[in-house]
């Protein structure tokens, strides 16, 4: 079981005391790192997600660990779910200063192959889900309070073979990260995003066992020669949520080790000499972790 006390983190300690946080897909992987991260740095939070044993079990794993955590139940494809989520999290934590929003996924496929139920739900998810949730965060609280936004994205500078579908949904994100940006800002509110590489998440381990060759080999495609961790995503997530950013907003920060800037003429090469932040992910998993 995941904790909040394992985890490595270079801020300091009350960080974002007072502050509430809504993780959506908070459940698993880097939104619950995110999540213990902003934790264990004094903020409250609601972890949202379509699961709900998955989200009281690291629910409990923050509380045990003194954190602050509530689980709410939470399908951003439903536009009823958004509006009752938001309204349920800002009851349970008195606020909304922040918003992560992290829920997201797709299935690999050629692009002739994907079929119409298939695009839109992944688009529903990506990028309409994540358009509304933001929206609703908006209207019922930080147009007045305020706040500081984290879309996650993911690295589809090049396109995205075999995952057409997120590659468009993922684009239409960072666009609407520097379009909300430039309306909201005038509302005390920052929107930033994130693009992580291949990170070693349970994410990945929902795929199809015959992806995962082709997920390693496309992995030793950045300078660290390597996955990135959840703790490196979350570090980034935490950094621009926080007063250390209060002069960024509308950018996407990559977080994928050079994967997004290859170039032919100077592939990379070696082992990798970049040391990993956290390299915890089964360890902390297992419990194994101090
Ligand atoms: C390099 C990697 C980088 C990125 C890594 C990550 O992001 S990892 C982290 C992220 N984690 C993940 O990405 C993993 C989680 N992924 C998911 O949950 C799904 O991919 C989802 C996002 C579509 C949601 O699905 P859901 O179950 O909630 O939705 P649903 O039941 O409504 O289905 C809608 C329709 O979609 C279609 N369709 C769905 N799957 C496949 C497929 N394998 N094959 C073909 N088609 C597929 C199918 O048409 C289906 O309808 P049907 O034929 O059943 O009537
Ligand atoms: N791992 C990687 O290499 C990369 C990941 N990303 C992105 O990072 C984010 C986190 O992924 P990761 O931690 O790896 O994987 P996970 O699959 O562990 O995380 C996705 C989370 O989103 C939740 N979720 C999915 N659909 C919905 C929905 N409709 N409503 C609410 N919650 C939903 C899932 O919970 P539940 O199913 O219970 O609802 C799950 O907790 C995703 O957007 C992913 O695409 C981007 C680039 C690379």
């Amino acid at each position: 079981m995941s904790t909040t006390s394992s985890i490595q983190t270079i801020f300091r300690d009350h960080l974002f005391a007072g502050k509430s946080a809504l993780i959506t897909g908070g459940g698993t992987g880097i939104g619950l790192r995110c999540a213990r991260e902003l934790a264990r740095l004094g903020a409250k939070v609601v972890l949202a997600g379509r699961t709900r044993e998955k989200l009281e079990q690291a629910v409990a794993g923050i509380s045990e660990q003194g954190g602050e955590a509530h689980a709410v139940v939470c399908n951003i494809r439903e536009a009823e779910d958004i509006e009752s989520g938001i309204a349920e999290s800002i009851r349970l934590m008195g606020g909304l200063d922040l918003l992560v929003n992290n829920a997201g996924g797709q299935f690999p496929s050629p692009a002739e192959d994907i079929p119409r139920k298939g695009w839109n739900a992944v688009i529903d998810t990506n990028l309409t889900g994540t358009f509304f949730t933001t929206q609703e965060a908006f209207r019922q609280h930080m147009r007045s309070h305020g706040g500081a936004v984290v879309n996650i994205i993911a690295d589809m500078w090049q396109g995205f073979p075999m995952m057409a579908h997120t590659g468009a949904a993922r684009a239409g994100v960072d666009n609407l990260t520097k379009t909300l940006a430039n309306e909201w800002g005038r509302h005390g509110i920052r929107i930033n995003a994130v693009a992580p590489g291949i990170i070693e998440t349970s994410g990945l381990e929902r795929y199809d066992p015959m992806v995962r060759p082709f997920i390693e080999e496309a992995a030793k495609n950045n300078q660290t020669r390597r996955m990135g961790t959840e703790a490196e995503v979350a570090a980034a997530v935490t950094f621009l949520l926080s007063p250390a950013a209060s002069y960024i907003t509308g950018v996407t920060l990559r977080v994928d080790g050079g994967q997004s800037i290859f170039h032919p003429l100077c592939p990379p090469q070696g082992d990798g000499k970049m040391p990993v932040f956290e390299d915890t992910f089964d360890r902390v998993q297992d419990g194994s972790v101090p």
